[in-house]
């Protein structure tokens, strides 16, 4: 049995760190929060299960967490089981008809399936869906811009239009909903593989969103990559529009993602280490948070995150 003064003594502590939350808490309380969680941050098993217990606590502390998910190493690793090659231009996979088979296989068949499972594990909370389940995305074709060319790389697809309806209905019941980047033509003919950077913002914006979180394997923009590992902790939209142009491939959709976000009614956009376990609530307990956070030129002062 334990005596109630050793009892105080460890649960005192614990209870200061709770309440050193309640201000983050209060502010974001009721608001929707876009985390996206990339292929590369998925590391391990480990940090799989650590990052579905940061969205449950979100979920259980009143925000509405929305998870987009990537799959990029993933996809790359059944092409190659399969005999298949892995081409990127711009950043982008170059996808054929086979290529979109197998992206779709692994996102919604397998990554997507897993979060849910774990998240799941925390209560009747996760809703896989993809882009096209009541028509939540969108999407035309998309092509590279290489060298100023434009250039065709298959079926990629970029958001043209979001119908927020079974994601707010998902909201509205208590559930998280786990997204899977995949959308349709609006005449629903052809199936699109969307960045998922790109899917993440896309939806920020169109819900609303309090933040993007933009879980990756960097700490999050280096001022100078490859060459130091400086990074850049906050930025304003229009600083950003100006390094864009010098940023290289993995990080220019994350980037131009954020930027979109920004621009059109998101608060906060960050870039953070998915490879740290509970990153995510490592940003609730650190006022200026942890990566990169990117800010609407209006709100470039001052203002509490
Ligand atoms: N300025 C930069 N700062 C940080 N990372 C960069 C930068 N430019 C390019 N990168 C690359 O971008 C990668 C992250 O993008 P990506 O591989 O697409 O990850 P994810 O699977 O999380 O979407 C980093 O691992 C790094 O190699
Ligand atoms: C068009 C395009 O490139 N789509 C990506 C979709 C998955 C993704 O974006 O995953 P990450 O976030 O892990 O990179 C791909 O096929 O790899």
């Amino acid at each position: 049995m334990t005596h109630a003064p050793a009892r105080k003594h460890t649960a005192l502590p614990k209870a200061r760190i709770l309440i050193e939350a309640l201000p983050w808490l209060t502010r974001h309380h009721g608001k929707t929060v876009v985390i996206k969680f990339g292929g590369n941050a998925m590391v391990d098993d480990d940090l799989k299960a650590a990052f579905a217990q940061d969205v449950a606590f979100l979920r259980h502390a009143g925000l509405r967490p929305v998870v987009v998910h990537g799959g990029g190493p993933q996809i790359t690793a059944q092409l190659e089981r399969l005999g298949l090659t892995s081409e990127f231009r711009a950043g982008l996979r170059v996808t054929t008809p086979e290529t979109m088979d197998v992206v779709r296989m692994v996102l919604a068949g397998q990554v997507q399936r897993e979060l849910v499972g774990l998240l799941n594990r925390h209560g009747p909370l996760a809703v896989g869906m993809t882009g096209e389940d009541a028509r939540l995305m969108s999407a035309v074709r998309r092509y590279a811009d290489v060298d100023g060319e434009r250039v065709d790389i298959g079926r990629v697809g970029d958001v043209t239009e979001v119908d927020t309806g079974a994601v707010r209905a998902l909201l509205d019941d208590g559930r998280v909903p786990v997204i899977s980047s995949i959308a349709r033509s609006a005449d629903d003919e052809s199936v699109y593989n969307v960045n998922a950077d790109t899917a993440a913002a896309a939806l920020a914006a169109a819900l609303g969103a309090e933040t993007l979180m933009v879980l990756t394997d960097v700490e999050g923009l280096y001022a100078d990559w490859p060459a130091s590992d400086e990074v850049i902790s906050r930025l304003t939209e229009s600083q950003l529009e100006k390094l864009l142009p010098d940023l290289a491939s993995g990080m220019v959709p994350k980037m131009e993602g954020c930027l979109f976000a920004v621009r059109n009614g998101v608060r906060t956009a960050r870039v953070i280490d998915g490879r740290v376990q509970h990153s995510i609530l490592l940003e609730i307990f650190t006022d200026e948070g942890i990566g990169t956070m990117v800010v609407p030129d209006a709100a470039a002062k001052g203002e509490p995150t």
